[in-house]
């Protein structure tokens, strides 16, 4: 059994969680109890954090039925709607002529989870039907789990009560550790535990992911346990893509973690290969995840922040595995990242990269290192898997050669066809209706920008956790980034999208 589930809290006093945050908690579920109904709370923090194993610590201390149900899934909204109509209480009047509630049976909580995937658009189960649903009051507790609460718009969030959930500290971290220990009869250097608690970056789960891999079948961890966990381990590349490709085992970040291929190589393995396995959405999806990841590598490579390696290797394993909705059957044979033997070949290759990305820059408005952090992938997804109508109006506007296509694609037969289409039809840079609706499909500049502040504010909250930074400082630095981006946005935005979408 995986030991986060083993030692998943039971109870309230089992959460590692501020004080205050307990409090609150607790407050707002005797409340419920009394009969006083309360606003939804929404745990918002980053993943590991403790915002599920919360939500059911307090059902299982008030003695409360649970329903857990991702907000996503529309099949779901039947069920929402069925609870939330049986209504919890009914209404008197007591002889004093005061409004009473009378409780009927148990109280049954909701937990939504992840509501910050919860689309935009779609009315039957997207925002909009949560909105509405909360804006009727609901008469059983509802708690929202989001690790980005800042994707949820503004009404949603003021329907509910937030509750911010933090980075578990080192220390924290290693207590759970060494109480896991002690029940499994490990001994452990607190050394080790310390380390594996780094490591993990204020994830528990992750902590606790690593400490059973490097734990399992010893009755001791040593310091050199630790390290050496990462060099002797026998998993490779292949085993860990089948896993990422093919299952949706939960194993697959930290087997990853355990890998000799550093997150900037690795990638290359998963680019190379996601088009042998996965189709259609599932191949845009899995090329949106992966260009997120990419940014955060961006980042480590400009900043030296070595500890984003871990949200990019999060995104390229557990994120390109869960947008697959069926895997591919039968065996796959994987092949080695292309793009390291085109780049070996020869130096002018590099080059092109660069011409490439400066195109890419040129044309979206973006810097050459924005233009391969944020955009390349996605157009290479365009030119190699898009129609070619699509695929030869997205070469036209960023005036690719034959050439470009041929390198971003792999594909040469692809390259001509595109440069036939571009050709016979005259097409150079003016407006394309098939290219915006391709665009359309990656949820447009909007969401794009949300989620780059998004991952802009982790970063700065990296950056507080290595400096002496106070907790007000680094949010007063994340809002005056946030002005500063919206302020460009206004004297930019409108120039921008029409010059890119034109
Ligand atoms: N604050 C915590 N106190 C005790 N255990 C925790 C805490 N946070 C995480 N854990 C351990 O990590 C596992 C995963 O935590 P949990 O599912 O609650 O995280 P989460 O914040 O809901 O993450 P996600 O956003 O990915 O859903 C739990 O089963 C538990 O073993």
């Amino acid at each position: 059994m995986l030991w986060v589930e083993k030692y998943r809290p039971k109870t309230i006093k089992d959460v590692v969680a501020d004080k205050k945050v307990l409090e609150k908690v607790v407050t707002w579920a005797k409340n419920w109890e009394k009969g006083i109904v309360q606003k939804p709370l929404l745990f918002a923090g980053p993943p590991g954090t403790g915002k599920t194993s919360l939500a059911l610590a307090i059902a299982n201390t008030f003695g409360w039925e649970v329903v857990e149900l991702n907000a996503s899934d529309q099949r779901n909204w039947r069920i929402i709607y069925h609870i939330v109509g049986e209504g919890a209480f009914s209404e008197t009047i007591s002889d004093e002529g005061e409004f009473l509630s009378i409780r009927q049976g148990r109280l049954k909580l909701i937990i939504l989870d992840e509501v910050d995937n919860i689309h935009k658009k779609e009315d039957a189960g997207g925002e909009g039907a949560l909105i509405r649903l909360l804006k009727k009051k609901p008469r059983q507790p509802i708690i929202l789990t989001a690790n980005e609460p800042y994707n949820l718009s503004a009404e949603l969030r003021n329907l509910c009560e937030m509750i911010t959930f933090r980075r578990l500290d080192v220390r924290r971290v290693v207590a759970v550790l060494e109480r896991i220990c002690a029940q499994e009869g490990i001994r452990a250097d607190r050394r080790a535990l310390e380390s594996i608690a780094r490591n993990a970056g204020g994830d528990l789960r992750a902590a606790i992911n690593d400490l059973q891999a490097i734990a399992e079948g010893k009755t001791e961890i040593r310091v050199e346990d630790v390290v050496t966990a990462k060099r002797t381990q026998e998993t490779d590349v292949f085993k860990v893509m089948q896993k990422i490709f093919k299952t949706t085992s939960s194993a697959v970040y930290s087997e990853a973690m355990l890998l000799d291929e550093s997150p900037d190589d690795f990638i290359n393995w998963i680019d190379e290969n996601l088009p042998l396995e996965y189709s259609g959405e599932d191949l845009l999806k899995g090329y949106l995840v992966l260009s997120r990841a990419d940014i955060f590598l961006g980042r480590v490579r400009r900043r030296q922040f070595y500890r984003l390696w871990k949200y990019a290797t999060y995104l390229m394993t557990a994120g390109v595995q869960q947008v697959k909705k069926e895997a591919r059957r039968g065996f796959t044979r994987y092949r080695r990242p292309a793009i390291w033997q085109m780049l070996a070949a020869s130096r002018q290759r590099r080059e092109k990269m660069k011409t490439i990305l400066a195109k890419i820059g040129r044309y979206s408005h973006l810097s050459k290192k924005k233009a391969s952090t944020e955009m390349y992938f996605t157009i290479k997804f365009l030119l190699s898997k898009t129609e070619i109508p699509i695929a030869a109006s997205v070469a036209a506007f960023y005036d690719f050669s034959e050439d470009d296509i041929k390198f971003i694609t792999g594909d040469e037969e692809r390259a001509k066809e595109i440069m036939k289409y571009v050709k016979e039809h005259r097409l150079h840079r003016v407006e394309d209706e098939s290219f915006l609706t391709a665009f359309e499909m990656l949820e447009r500049e909007e969401e794009l920008a949300t989620a780059a502040e998004a991952e802009e504010e982790k970063l700065i909250e990296v950056v507080s956790e290595e400096g002496d930074e106070s907790e007000e400082e680094t949010e007063e630095k994340v809002k005056r980034e946030r002005r500063e981006k919206r302020r460009k946005k206004k004297s930019k935005g409108k120039e921008v999208t029409l010059d890119f979408f034109s």
